[in-house]
C-alpha cells in the first residue's frame, strides 16, 4: 500500500503504541520497572526501524540508537523517532504520560509527525491536526517535567499567575497543550531532536506557538541532535511566556 507520509507517520506511531500496550500488560508483574523501560523501548524501536526500511528504504532514520538506513544528507529527509518517550511512566503501573514519536523532518523542519499516547488510547497526527478545544477561564496552566522542572520554572509562574502541572514524557506535555488541558509546555536544561519532533511538528499544524524559549526557531535535522530547550503554547500566551522567561533569565544571570 502507498500511503503518504502523513499516514505513514500515524500509521506507524498507532502500531507501535499497541505493541506496547500489550508488552506493559504481560510483563508488569514480571518485570523490574527498568527492565521493562528497557524491553519496551527496544520492542518499538525494531518495530519502527523494521517498518521504516520497508516503507521509506530511501530515508535514514535517528533516534536516541543513533542512525539507520542511508547516510544522511544536510538537510535531507531524516525520520526522528522516540519509540518510547516517559520511559520512567511507561515502567509505572497505571501512568497515561508516555508516548511514541515518530516525525520526518526535511530541510530542517518537521513535515509529517505523528505522536501515539496508547494508554489514552489517541493518536494525534499532521495527517488530521486535532481541534483545540477554546481556553477556560483561570490561570495559564504550565506543564512541566514531573522529574526534572527546569529551576526557573517556579519564577515564570509566579511573573504570569500560571500553575504549574507536573507530568511525564515530553510528548505527552505538548499533546496536553494541543488537547487544551493545560495551556503551555516549558522545558529546559536539556533533550534531544527525538524528544521533541514529532510532538512540535503536531503543535504547529494545530496552530500553537512553538519555540526555543528565547523565542527562536526550533531547527531539527542538525549534524547534533541536542536541542535542550523549548516552549509549546497557545499563541496568544508566547508575548507573556517569552517576556517572562527573558526578563527571569536576565535577573538570574546577574
Ligand atoms: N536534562 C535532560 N537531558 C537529557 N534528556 C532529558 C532531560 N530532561 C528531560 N529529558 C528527556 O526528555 C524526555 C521527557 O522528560 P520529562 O518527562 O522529564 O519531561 C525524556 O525522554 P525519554 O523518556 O525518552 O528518556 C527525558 O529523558
Amino acid at each position: 500500500m502507498n500511503v503518504d507520509d502523513h499516514e505513514l507517520a500515524a500509521r506507524l506511531a498507532q502500531r507501535a503504541g499497541e505493541h506496547l500496550v500489550e508488552l506493559r500488560a504481560a510483563r508488569a508483574s514480571t518485570s523490574d520497572p527498568k527492565e521493562l523501560g528497557a524491553a519496551g523501548d527496544a520492542a518499538a524501536h525494531a518495530l519502527l526501524g523494521v517498518a521504516l526500511a520497508q516503507e521509506r528504504p530511501e530515508d535514514p532514520v535517528l533516534s536516541e540508537h543513533g542512525t539507520s538506513g542511508p547516510e544522511r544528507r544536510p538537510g535531507g529527509r531524516v525520520w526522528i523517532v522516540d519509540p518510547l518517550d516517559g520511559t520512567r511512566e511507561f515502567s509505572e503501573a497505571g501512568r497515561t504520560d508516555w508516548a511514541v514519536h515518530v516525525a520526518l523532518v526535511d530541510e530542517h523542519e518537521v513535515s509529517a509527525a505523528a505522536v501515539a499516547l496508547p494508554a489514552q488510547g489517541l493518536v494525534l497526527g499532521t495527517v488530521q491536526p486535532p481541534e483545540r478545544p477554546p481556553r477556560g477561564s483561570g490561570p495559564p496552566r504550565i506543564a512541566v517535567s514531573r522529574s526534572r522542572p527546569p529551576e526557573f520554572v517556579a519564577e515564570v509562574a509566579e511573573r504570569t499567575g500560571a500553575e504549574l502541572v507536573p507530568m511525564g514524557s515530553a510528548g505527552a506535555k505538548i499533546s496536553a497543550v494541543v488537547l487544551g488541558e493545560v495551556d503551555a509546555y516549558l522545558h529546559g536544561g536539556g533533550q534531544y531532536e527525538w524528544d521533541s519532533a514529532a510532538p512540535v511538528g503536531v503543535a504547529r499544524a494545530a496552530g500553537l506557538h512553538t519555540s526555543r524559549l528565547d523565542g527562536s526557531e526550533l531547527v531539527y535535522g542538525r549534524a547534533d541532535p541536542w536541542l535542550p530547550d523549548l516552549l509549546v503554547c497557545r499563541a496568544e500566551l508566547a508575548g507573556d511566556l517569552l517576556d517572562a522567561l527573558s526578563r527571569t533569565r536576565s535577573e538570574g544571570s546577574r
